[in-house]
């Protein structure tokens, strides 16, 4: 057992300095406006110690209790915020609320006060977010039936659309492991020549990049686990041997000057093994960033993680890579995605994996649910004033027609709630 192997005590969990409660709130947004000006309201009701009725107040304890919106039109974004003394709940301003071409932003025209405002609450908060985008591989590899090759190629197209500039394709394995994804040769010839997005692709062993290579991938991507038993029942073999096969598959990149991103499997919890260790995680981040990968996704295969169990790993991890080579995974089984990415980002990460239409699991991982989908990530970030570059109705749209095609409902709730607010409006 390395050293790296020891599990760490809760003394060494990290001060949650970085995330810093709001005990003053002042509102530098408030600038007194004619009788609505046309704008509707929606109310954030709030709690206030102090005695003041001025907006531009210090106030002890901002909490959000509830929140109802009251439109005058069909989509909203909030121009400034004050606090109502009559009623002790926050006023949010609104714009006309509908954004053409079913275009929706959960920011609107005033970032940059909301921004402030967000930043004084959660400091550390990247400006921008890269999105690996995982729906063509990790999103359908576990479906039951097979999707034609020309909707895999349909759905990356349209996520290219979108301003994503990462889409993992597809993945190089056996396809008797992965029947779904037999036809990786064919999606990727024809997406390999999309202009302006990388689309990095799964090899297993020398054999899969060999042929991830020749059929025109430019960058691919290494998969371990923290767990031994899930490392054996994904790929047949243990975290060590995983770890000798990838760097040959390394070198072998290296050589082509191919870029090569890790990921790591079962960062918080195994459906075999129970909880994992951080310092087992960190020794496998570890092993990957030294045999060159230039990222490594920190995957929480089965959604367990909460930002408690989240924190200690992230930390660990940090402790070997550096946290601008490192990227988060979520999946959503227990709803806890987004308050991990959340955390990460305040940990330094800025790169975010995530799924169109919460599509994913993988077929080893018994209760594995989707990957958080991609649609809640960018509507969660643009509401914190991060910019990722995706145009999310094009995004909706991209969801969209994947979950037709597989014949049910989107996975992403920010896609239901606009689907409703676009059919009552
Ligand atoms: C690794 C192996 C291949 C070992 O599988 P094995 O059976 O131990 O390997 P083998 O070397 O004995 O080969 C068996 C057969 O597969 C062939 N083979 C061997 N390699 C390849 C290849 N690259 N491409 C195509 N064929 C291949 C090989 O030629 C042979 O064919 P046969 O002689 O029987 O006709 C197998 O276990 C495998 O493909 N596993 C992949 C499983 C997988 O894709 N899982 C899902 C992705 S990981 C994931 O989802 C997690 C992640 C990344 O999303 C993050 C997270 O959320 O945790």
């Amino acid at each position: 057992m390395s050293s790296l192997e020891q599990p760490l005590g809760l003394e060494k969990l990290p001060s949650l300095s970085t995330i810093e409660r709001l005990n003053s709130f002042r509102s530098t947004s408030c600038s007194p406006r004619g009788v609505d000006g046309g704008m509707g309201e929606c109310w954030i009701e709030g709690r206030s110690s102090g005695s003041s009725n001025s907006c531009s107040e210090d106030f002890e304890e901002y909490r959000r209790e509830s929140f109802t919106w009251s439109r005058t039109q069909n989509d909203i974004s909030c121009r400034s915020s004050c606090l109502d003394h009559s009623n002790g709940r926050y006023r949010i301003e609104c714009d006309s609320l509908y954004l053409p071409n079913h275009q929706y932003d959960s920011y609107g025209n005033n970032g940059r006060d909301i921004k402030d405002i967000v930043h004084k609450v959660c400091k550390g908060l990247p400006d921008y977010v890269k999105i690996v985008e995982v729906g063509p591989r990790d999103g359908l590899q576990n479906e039951k039936i097979v999707v034609p090759t020309a909707v895999k190629v349909e759905l990356i197209r349209r996520l290219v659309s979108t301003g994503l500039s990462v889409i993992e394709a597809t993945s190089f394995v056996s396809p008797k492991w992965v029947p779904q994804l037999a036809d990786a040769k064919d999606v990727m010839k024809a997406v390999k020549n999309l202009e302006a997005v990388k689309l990095p692709v799964l090899t297993p062993n020398l054999k899969g990049f060999e042929a991830a290579v020749a059929a025109g991938a430019r960058e691919v991507a290494i998969f371990a686990s923290a767990s031994e038993a899930f490392s054996k029942l994904n790929i047949n073999c243990s975290i060590a041997e995983s770890l000798a096969r990838y760097r040959v598959v390394a070198e072998a990149a290296r050589k082509l000057s191919v870029p090569i991103r890790g990921y790591i499997s079962c960062v918080v919890g195994c459906p075999d093994e129970g909880a994992i260790p951080p310092s087992k995680v960190a020794y496998v981040a570890k092993e990957l960033y030294e045999m060159g990968c230039y990222e490594i996704s920190l995957a929480d295969t089965i959604g367990v993680g909460t930002p408690g169990t989240v924190l200690p790993m992230l930390e660990a991890v940090m402790a070997f890579v550096p946290v601008e080579n490192l990227a988060v995974h979520f999946h959503d089984t227990y709803g806890q995605a987004l308050p991990n990415i959340l955390m990460s980002l305040q940990m330094g990460i800025n790169v975010v994996d995530s799924s169109t239409a919460g599509l994913g699991g993988c077929p080893y991982a018994k209760g594995a649910s989707g990957n958080v989908a991609t649609e809640d990530v960018v509507y969660m970030l643009h509401g914190l004033g991060i910019k990722t570059n995706v145009d999310l109705g094009k995004l909706l749209s991209a969801g969209e027609y994947i979950s037709k095609h597989l014949g049910r409902p989107s996975g992403s709730k920010t896609a239901i709630a606009l689907s409703r607010f676009t059919a009552s409006a």
